[in-house]
């Protein structure tokens, strides 16, 4: 059986069960449940804090997880990533009042709140700075104006929470995060874990191409193929029309329908595209 880490609030929760359905695998009934054993695809889903998932994979308790970047990093824990899940994207950045600060060497001495003690306390380290960090559990922002914090060190996606206390970001970021695969740091693949991640990548592939079909007089089909490529290259079958043939390609979700504009100048008709259900590459 393998023993998948699941978000079970937060920002990752609900993307992370959508992937994991998209995925095949069985969903929880309700928010309360904290297992789900999967016996049709030998694996067992355990819902645990987002926190906490890199912690358990490390340990080896748990034979891969989804968390955030930033999470991982934070942890400490000997757990790696195996691939970015392409959602939950944030970047992690220092904020204070605006004008303040410009840069982290200005934090030397001064207090800096964070729910991301171990991320900042080496960010720190490696800019070669001395500050006190002022670890919290969430709501950071708030810490400057009640006088805990000269700065805060948080996660920042549309900067909404920061403008709502007039705060501002400064300096680089301090990191980029997103939804990431984890496995121990080191530890060999355990049963059924290639298979999640080709069902992931699948997911991936599933929500990033789309498939196109159109007919094309045959003498323009080296024009046709270099606008669809596809990925191994386009299937092309004789049409039951006299020098015309249909072709059928995956295209990118993104642009296609550049692809259809620039596919009907160059005289193609029946232009098609339809979403992708699942896919294994
Ligand atoms: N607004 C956001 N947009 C995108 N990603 C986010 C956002 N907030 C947090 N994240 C990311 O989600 C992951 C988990 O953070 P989250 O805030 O959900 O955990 P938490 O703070 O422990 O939980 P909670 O907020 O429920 O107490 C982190 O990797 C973080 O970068
Ligand atoms: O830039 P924004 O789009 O505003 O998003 C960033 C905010 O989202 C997260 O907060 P969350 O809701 O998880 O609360 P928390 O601080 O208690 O974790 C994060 O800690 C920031 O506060
Ligand atoms: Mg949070």
């Amino acid at each position: 059986m393998l023993r998948i880490a699941v978000p079970n609030k937060g920002a990752l929760s609900e993307a992370a069960q959508t992937m994991l359905k998209e995925a095949g695998y069985r969903q929880r009934r309700d928010s309360k449940e904290l297992v789900v054993v999967d016996s049709e695809n030998s694996c067992e889903l355990f819902f645990l804090r987002p926190r906490d998932i890199a912690v358990y994979v490390g340990e080896g308790t748990l034979d891969a997880g989804i968390t955030g970047r930033d999470m991982l990093f934070d942890s400490g824990a000997p757990a790696e990533e195996v691939m970015p899940l392409g959602f939950g994207r944030s970047t992690f950045r220092f904020a204070s009042a605006p004008g303040a600060h410009s840069g982290v060497t200005d934090l030397s001495g001064l207090r800096i709140a964070t729910s991301y003690a171990g991320l900042l306390g080496k960010h720190l380290a490696d800019q070669g700075v001395d500050a006190r960090v002022i670890k919290l559990d969430g709501a950071v922002e708030t810490a400057i104006r009640l006088g805990v914090a000269d700065a805060v060190a948080d996660v920042v996606e549309t900067g909404t929470t920061l403008r709502n206390v007039g705060l501002e970001v400064f300096g680089e970021p301090i990191a980029h995060s997103e939804a990431i695969l984890i496995k121990r740091a080191g530890a060999p693949e355990a049963n059924g874990f290639q298979q999640l991640i080709r069902r992931l990548q699948g997911v991936l592939v599933a929500r990033d191409f789309v498939m196109i079909d159109y007919d094309i007089r045959a003498e323009r089909i080296d024009e046709a193929i270099a606008i669809t490529p596809g990925m191994e290259g386009p299937t092309v079958s004789p049409l039951h029309r006299e020098g015309w043939v249909a072709v059928r390609a995956m295209v990118p979700r993104k642009g296609h329908q550049q692809v259809m504009d620039q596919l009907w100048e160059i005289g193609a008709k029946a232009i098609l595209v339809t979403a992708i259900f699942a896919c294994r590459l």
